[in-house]
């Protein structure tokens, strides 16, 4: 039988949140190039609720979800001690999302509480790296805003903020990419959203997903640190069939449109940061890219840039990414919860077939009596 490998292009259930159809992305019908100079909370609310929220709701709805940054005191402690470990943070966060859904008084939680904390929990991670005290959310300030000042301990500029703004928008919800359809996998036998949620993380540490952000500035780095001709390198990787970081895409065949978007950012940011060499580096890949491979940079590609542009070290761009991806998780685990349809597909089998144990058995053991 002919099938699909890795489920491409296979239609596996209806959605009203995200889609990226034709080429286009669109949250709940705005194109993503629209909704891109809204702020997160708004976004966020459009994909739980599928309208844009009134005046009145959204400064509510920010509100909640600033005043709940902040963390069980179960949860700090704990983290403390995980978190000293010198492990990668995408395991950390692996750990302590879990860890969240173990204590009582989160239990019973809702999405925005959930959502808050799991942007904290990031962010204490990298406090307690540096071994500086948590920074308190500001109430004045909106979600993104704050968790950037809680990331890197400084409050942010306005144009920093607007663009960190637009990132996480960026990277809300695609859909059912591999993490989101994990996570509505464990949802459709009825879990808990902590279990959905590890299990989301999980998939997106993967450097196939989530993961390759982090590896495309190492790329950059590489480059850039040995003077290597950025050309020769990827040819060099193509030659030994590895892939290249931040290029392709399971959906967009002829472009992802946020790379549009975050390629201005990180152009921007790079002149105000000095970090052009990066810069001039990624163009450079990207145009041989698309004329050796037809290849495009994926959402993963600039944003490494953007991220290092705004002092956040490169361990900690794929948990970034799970605090923005997130708000999709929670929107689709609701989704699937509302279905409440078991997700359990068939395979096709093609082991042996017709064998006899006790013959089989018989060979194999004879030697051994
Ligand atoms: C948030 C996200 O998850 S976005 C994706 C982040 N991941 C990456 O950036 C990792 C690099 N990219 C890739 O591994 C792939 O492009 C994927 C996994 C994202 C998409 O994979 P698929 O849709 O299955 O495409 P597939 O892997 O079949 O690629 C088709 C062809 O392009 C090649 N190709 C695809 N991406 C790349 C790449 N980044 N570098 C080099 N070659 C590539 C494949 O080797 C394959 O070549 P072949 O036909 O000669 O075997
Ligand atoms: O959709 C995918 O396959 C990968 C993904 O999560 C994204 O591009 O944001």
């Amino acid at each position: 039988m002919d099938l699909p490998k890795g489920l491409a292009g296979v239609i596996v259930d209806e959605t009203e949140i995200s889609s990226t159809a034709g080429g286009k992305l669109i949250y709940s019908g705005y194109p993503i190039a629209e909704l891109a100079d809204s702020t997160y909370e708004e976004v966020v609310f459009l994909l739980w609720h599928s309208r844009l929220p009134m005046k009145a709701e959204l400064e509510a709805f920010r509100k909640e979800l600033v005043s709940e940054m902040v963390l069980p005191s179960e949860s700090t402690r704990l983290l403390l001690y995980v978190a000293k470990e010198p492990q990668h943070p995408m395991s950390i966060l692996r750990t302590a999302t879990s860890l969240l859904g173990t204590t009582n008084n989160v239990k019973q939680d809702e999405p925005p509480k959930i959502l808050a904390k799991m942007l904290t929990l990031i962010a204490s991670i990298v406090r307690i790296r540096q071994g500086e005290p948590m920074k308190e959310p500001d109430p004045k300030l909106g979600v993104a805003d704050n968790f950037l000042y809680m990331l890197t301990g400084k409050k942010p500029t306005l144009e920093h903020a607007k663009m960190f703004n637009t990132v996480m928008i960026l990277h809300a919800d695609h859909e059912f990419n591999a993490s989101t359809f994990t996570a509505r996998v464990v949802a459709s036998t009825s879990a808990d959203y902590y279990s959905c949620l590890t299990a989301a993380v999980c998939a997106l540490k993967g450097p196939l997903h989530g993961g390759a952000n982090e590896r495309v500035f190492r790329m950059l780095e590489e480059i850039v640190d040995n003077d290597a001709d950025p050309i020769e390198y990827v040819k060099d990787r193509i030659a030994n069939k590895l892939k290249v970081m931040g290029f392709g895409h399971r959906v967009y065949k002829n472009g992802d449109p946020r790379a549009a978007i975050l390629r201005d950012i990180a152009e921007k940011l790079a002149k105000e940061t000095h970090n052009e060499k990066y810069f001039d580096v990624q163009i450079k890949i990207a145009a041989f890219m698309l004329e050796e491979k037809g290849l495009h940079p994926n959402v993963d590609y600039y944003t490494a840039l953007v991220y290092h542009c705004l002092g956040l070290e490169r361990d900690l761009f794929t948990p970034i990414f799970a605090a923005c991806r997130t708000a999709g998780w929670l929107a689709h685990v609701m989704e699937q919860r509302r279905e409440s349809c078991l997700i359990r597909p068939s395979s096709e089998y093609v082991g042996p077939k017709a064998r006899e144990y006790y013959k089989d058995h018989y060979v194999t053991t004879k030697g051994d009596i």
